[in-house]
């Protein structure tokens, strides 16, 4: 068992990190002594235990008031492994986001960064791997090649097999010598498929657990196919791992938006009143990618839209717009609220929502691939690539209230957004200037997640001038004119948190569990019915269906209103 890491209060923190520093420096024995006889220690130490983790009022990074460097009094050392490392999510967001906050000064003065995989490597062709993703990105920051050299020689590489201990053991050799006898903690980032995230769980664990420090795991998703096979993971890792070591990504949760989402209803007097089935007439939960799954077939087959976005990504954000006021700011406060809201929901069933999956398309002289064009899927797949879905929540705030869902792959646009549509005004005295159509004289507030960050609102105003003229127009928050900076990626934001030992964006296996046990019996339906999807053309505005659904539940979908911009 590595060692158990459980941050506590800032103050509670400080104390454990003076504390450590003197046992580091002076007493290192009693450490070991204590590790000998398998104790869990709960040191809350090193970068955890920094001022930095009171960030709901620090800002962090050297735009922010306490670059990381002048914080990290405790001689400690951070060693990042990525496993999987020569894969598409290392290259293309973890390394980058590694190295982003390195250069916002986020990352301890003692860091190093460990590439793991079977694929043979020398610390220079990693270092080039990971250099050819950084210039294509961020060239435009400022002695960004300096910074990047510096971090380059942090990183370095060793190859392996994902269930030998034997291969954990070498690369704990590797890391021990660099990290040259301080207290180290070490973060592991399973950036692999899923089928191999117990052994690497297990080797990790016996062979490169931190001796004198903490450990912690990210594990990618998904986490499970179903609620079966999510227990058995959570079963499987806790063998090596205590919950408070594993840290379950969700990189929709570290998206800017979605942080907002809590700031937004809790910071303001003027939303949280309407919140409820009073004032509100449905929510939506809108994602859509404009490209297909392509080079990902093969995983995205066995699991589908479901389970790839809703699932988790849209669930999450659900849970965090629709839970009550947590007690306070801490995780385990959050995470009980989401839990509530979810375990207050009610399974999905097969009249509940509507699948489709993309067909070949041509357009102006070109041609688009249909789902099952891919090689590595089955010609007579029923995969869906296309999703919506109505959810209702059986309480107090939410009865009655539609939550609609919609994810698809191969949409006519990528976005990502809530759409909150409130109810009619009552008796409303300017009635007559809507027509027949009530519906365009409600309000509606979007969080716009991406692309492009906006929050805007839908109001009736009057068009200026002597008559009596409405329309519909937008007090528009629009995030790159009011916050001229640009947004941390999602994975820089989740990454800093698990280094920083802060979990409220990590989700917790209960709230795991509720979430499989609202979409398990309606994927099981789905496959024992052998559910044939709705073909949409790649690149259109998904099934027809999916209005049908909307219809049902006295909705429309708001973003093919053609009202927005
Ligand atoms: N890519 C993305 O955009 C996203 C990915 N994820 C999740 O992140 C994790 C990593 O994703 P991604 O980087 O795309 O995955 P990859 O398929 O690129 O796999 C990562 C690495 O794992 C090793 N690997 C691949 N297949 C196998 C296998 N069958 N058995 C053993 N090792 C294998 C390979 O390294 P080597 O051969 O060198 O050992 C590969 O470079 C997955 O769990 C995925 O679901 C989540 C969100 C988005
Ligand atoms: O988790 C996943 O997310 C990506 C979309 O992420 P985004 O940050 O680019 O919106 C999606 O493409 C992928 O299928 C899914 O596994």
């Amino acid at each position: 068992m590595g060692l158990s890491d459980s941050s506590k209060n800032p103050c509670q923190k400080s104390l454990s990190a003076q504390i450590l520093k003197w046992a580091s420096t002076q007493c290192c024995f009693f450490a070991r002594c204590f590790l000998k006889f398998n104790l869990r220690l709960d040191f809350g130490v090193g970068t955890a235990g920094s001022p930095l983790a009171k960030k709901h009022i620090e800002p962090r990074g050297k735009k922010g008031s306490l670059p990381f460097s002048e914080l990290d009094n405790v001689e400690s050392h951070l060693s990042i492994t990525i496993v999987g490392a020569s894969g598409d999510l290392a290259k293309k967001k973890i390394f980058p986001a590694l190295f982003a906050l390195y250069y916002e000064d986020c990352l301890p003065k003692n860091f190093i960064v460990f590439g793991y995989a079977r694929t043979k490597m020398t610390d220079e062709e990693l270092r080039n791997m990971i250099s050819r993703t950084l210039t294509c990105r961020i060239d435009k920051r400022e002695n960004c090649e300096d910074k990047m050299d510096h971090f380059l020689k942090r990183c370095f590489y060793h190859s392996g097999l994902y269930d030998s201990e034997e291969h954990f053991v070498e690369l704990n050799s590797k890391l021990k010598e660099r990290e040259a006898g301080k207290l180290s903690n070490r973060l592991f980032y399973l950036s692999i498929p899923p089928n191999i995230f117990v052994d690497v769980a297990r080797c990790a664990s016996l062979g490169a657990s931190s001796e004198n420090g903490w450990t912690r795991v990210i594990v990618e998703k998904p986490f499970g196919r179903d609620s079966k096979s999510s227990g058995e993971l959570t079963r499987c890792l806790k063998q090596y791992l205590a919950e408070d070591q594993i840290f379950r990504i969700d990189h929709y949760l570290g998206k800017e938006l979605v942080e907002n989402l809590s700031v937004l209803r809790f910071a303001n007097l003027i939303f949280e009143p309407l919140w409820s089935r009073n004032c509100i007439r449905n929510v939506q939960l809108i994602f859509s990618e404009d490209f297909g799954t392509e080079g990902r077939g093969g995983y995205f087959d066995s699991y589908g839209i479901i389970r790839d976005i809703m699932q988790n990504h849209l669930l999450q954000i659900l849970a965090l717009f629709a839970m009550e006021s947590p007690v306070s700011l801490d995780a385990e406060d959050i995470r009980n609220e989401k839990v509530k809201v979810l375990r207050s929901m009610r399974p999905l069933q097969l009249e509940d929502v509507v699948v489709g999956q993309y067909k070949g398309h041509s357009k102006g002289g070109k041609s688009y691939p249909a789902y099952t064009d891919d090689p590595t899927v089955p010609n007579d797949s029923l995969t869906p690539t296309f999703a919506a879905a109505a959810l209702f929540i059986n309480n107090a705030r939410w009865d009655g209230v539609p939550f609609l869902m919609k994810a698809g792959k191969a949409i006519h646009t990528k976005r990502a957004e809530i759409r909150v549509q409130f109810r009619h005004v009552p008796g409303n005295l300017y009635k007559r200037n809507f027509g027949t159509d009530l519906d365009k004289a409600t309000n509606e507030l979007v969080l716009r997640v991406q692309p492009d960050e906006a929050i805007y609102l839908k109001i009736n105003n009057k068009v200026p001038g002597l008559g009596m003229r409405l329309d519909r127009s937008d007090l528009n928050l629009l995030y790159r004119a009011r916050y001229p900076r640009e947004i941390p990626d999602a994975y820089e934001r989740l990454l800093l948190d698990a280094i920083e030992g802060e979990r409220r964006l990590f989700i917790r296996s209960d709230e795991l569990d509720a979430a499989w046990a609202l979409f398990t019996p309606l994927l099981n339906e789905l496959e024992e019915k052998k559910i044939v999807p709705e073909l949409y053309p790649h690149g259109s505005r998904g099934p027809v269906g999916a209005h049908y659904l909307a219809a049902k539940h006295n909705v429309r979908w708001g973003d093919l209103s053609g009202e927005d911009s």
